[in-house]
């Protein structure tokens, strides 16, 4: 068959009949803009044209195979007479490499926060926007982070600590320190290679990958990217369609993933507004406009990639899902002494105690202080070693590692600190962040007297400042709330 022409695909430059090109092949998605999740506009930019660049940071490589029905896949190109729009990508991308270069060196960097300031300042605003963001006042965004500072060492003295070993097992897995990658999606908005570059930081370090459902890259590219006999867990957001879900799983499965993450704690996603605000004044995402198509806008994009998610998912699917795979299942979002319990009771492997780093229900409380409500309940009925009992959110330091293993949990997820390292650093930068946080866990073990993981205890921690000072917070002086209650405020000036 002849390859089409650069000429022929530029004449369905219309919503009336719309051509793209992506990665050499054309494809009519004429019938596709009203339901694409980002909104017709973004499409319609590159009508006639070729999207590979536009494309790239925000689908999986295999989206069109997997969405787009074949009768509309055209065939290959001949690239030689097509319009070139590369440069704008481009562009943003140079612009960010710039920044880079005028910021600190990565041996500068001496703890993940050194990353977390770095990665403000280079990366572009829609995906500061969307990494940094939590829901409504990000009030459990903090509280995650503030949590941590309300719990206090007891260290044991005079403990042989000449030999420090920070290896552990998760889900039967020998790692190498007690935290992994968790899952947190659109890795190309940081930096153009996504998600592989934290399956590679992971592979050095010996640390487990938690997949997104929501990566930019594809699944089987991040499996592929992984070495040797490298860990990798699975995320997932259970889809309205169980035969979609059905298939990801046994997929995940059977390219050797260890662990289903399934995340219970956003039925729906929440409203992140730093990154609905930068989201829609992006040139040519007209997601806000109510350009006649049926896809939910009005609570950002966050929330708009995600219509596929099942809101309806319950305690009655999980034998369902027990029944499809072998893989240890986990649930992650859990929140509540009282659902640790029945996770016990319907034969899940573990739970993350999580609040999605602050980004779904604001002033739900954090994963470290679900964890102190969880245990003494646990060993009172002799099932604190039923199941695994990870959390996540706001974990910064080795010392907040630290206090969560004596508190019993297995281990940690963390999210935000390795997304900066990569979109600051790259690779390079993930690796750093890794191995700082290695040193650090070497030495604060150290000093609390603990020479292996299996002896760090709760008599180690003084953990009542989690209780007695409750969720007193310093309100943060960004807070937008000032100005609208206080009467002799201006006018609001445009946000910056
Ligand atoms: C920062 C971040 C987190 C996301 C995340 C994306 C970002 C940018 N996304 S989200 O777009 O839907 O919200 C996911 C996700 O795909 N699936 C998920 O289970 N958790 C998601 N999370 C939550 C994540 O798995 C951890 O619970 C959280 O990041 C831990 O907090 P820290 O970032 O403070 O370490």
């Amino acid at each position: 068959m002849a390859k089409l022409t650069g000429d022929e695909i530029a004449t369905h430059n219309s919503k009336s009949s719309c051509w793209v090109i992506v990665h050499r092949k054309a494809y009519d998605v004429t019938e596709f803009l009203p339901e694409h999740p980002g909104g017709p506009a973004i499409i319609l930019k590159y009508a006639g044209k070729d999207a590979t660049t536009a494309f790239e940071p925000i689908h999986p490589p295999d989206t069109l195979d997997k969405y787009l029905p074949k009768d509309k896949h055209l065939g290959d190109v001949d690239m030689s007479g097509v319009e070139k729009v590369e440069e704008e990508i481009d562009d943003e991308e140079r612009a960010r490499l710039e920044r880079v270069e005028r910021m600190p060196g990565l041996d500068e960097c001496f703890n993940l926060l050194d990353f977390e300031s770095v990665a403000k300042r280079v990366m572009k605003g829609q995906a500061w926007a969307y990494y940094s963001s939590a829901a409504d006042d990000e009030i459990t965004m903090r509280e995650n982070r503030n949590a941590f500072q309300k719990i206090w060492f007891r260290p044991r003295v005079l403990v042989d600590v000449g030999t420090i070993d920070t290896s552990t097992t998760m889900l039967g897995s020998k790692v190498s320190i007690p935290f992994y990658v968790t899952a947190t999606a659109l890795g190309k908005l940081g930096h153009p290679e996504g998600e592989v570059l934290l399956t590679k930081g992971a592979k050095r370090h010996n640390v487990v990958q938690m997949i997104p459902t929501l990566a930019s890259c594809s699944f089987d590219e991040i499996m592929d990217a992984a070495e040797g006999d490298q860990v990798q867990w699975l995320q997932l957001y259970v889809n309205k369609d169980r035969e979609i879900t059905r298939k990801i799983v046994q997929h995940a499965e059977k390219r050797g993933c260890k662990g289903l993450f399934i995340t219970v704690d956003a039925p729906q996603l929440g409203r992140r507004e730093k990154d609905m605000r930068s989201k829609f004044s992006d040139v040519g995402s007209n997601v806000q406009n109510k350009g006649g198509d049926n896809v939910d806008r009005s609570q950002g994009a966050a929330r708009a990639i995600s219509s596929f998610i099942d809101p309806s998912l319950s305690w009655k699917d999980i034998p369902w899902f027990l029944s499809i795979t072998k893989m240890p299942i986990i649930l992650k979002g859990v929140q509540r002494v009282e659902d640790v319990l029945r996770a016990i009771d319907v034969g899940v492997h573990g739970v993350v105690l999580s609040n999605h780093g602050g980004r779904q229900l604001d002033t739900a409380r954090s994963g470290i202080e679900v964890l102190a409500e969880v245990m003494p309940v646990l060993r009172a009925q002799g099932l604190d070693k039923a199941i695994e009992i990870y959390i996540d959110g706001g974990v910064r330091r080795a010392t907040d590692i630290i206090k969560a293993l004596c508190l019993g949990a297995t281990g940690v997820g963390i999210g935000r600190p390795f997304l900066y390292a990569m979109s600051a650093y790259g690779l390079a930068g993930v690796d750093r962040a890794m191995q700082l946080l290695k040193d650090e866990m070497e030495m604060n073990m150290r000093l609390i007297g603990a020479a292996r993981v299996e002896d760090l205890q709760p008599s180690m921690v003084d953990a009542r400042g989690l209780i007695s000072h409750g969720h007193i917070l310093p309100v943060p002086s960004d807070m937008r709330g000032f100005a609208v209650y206080d009467g002799l405020a201006g006018p609001m000036e445009k946000a910056p």
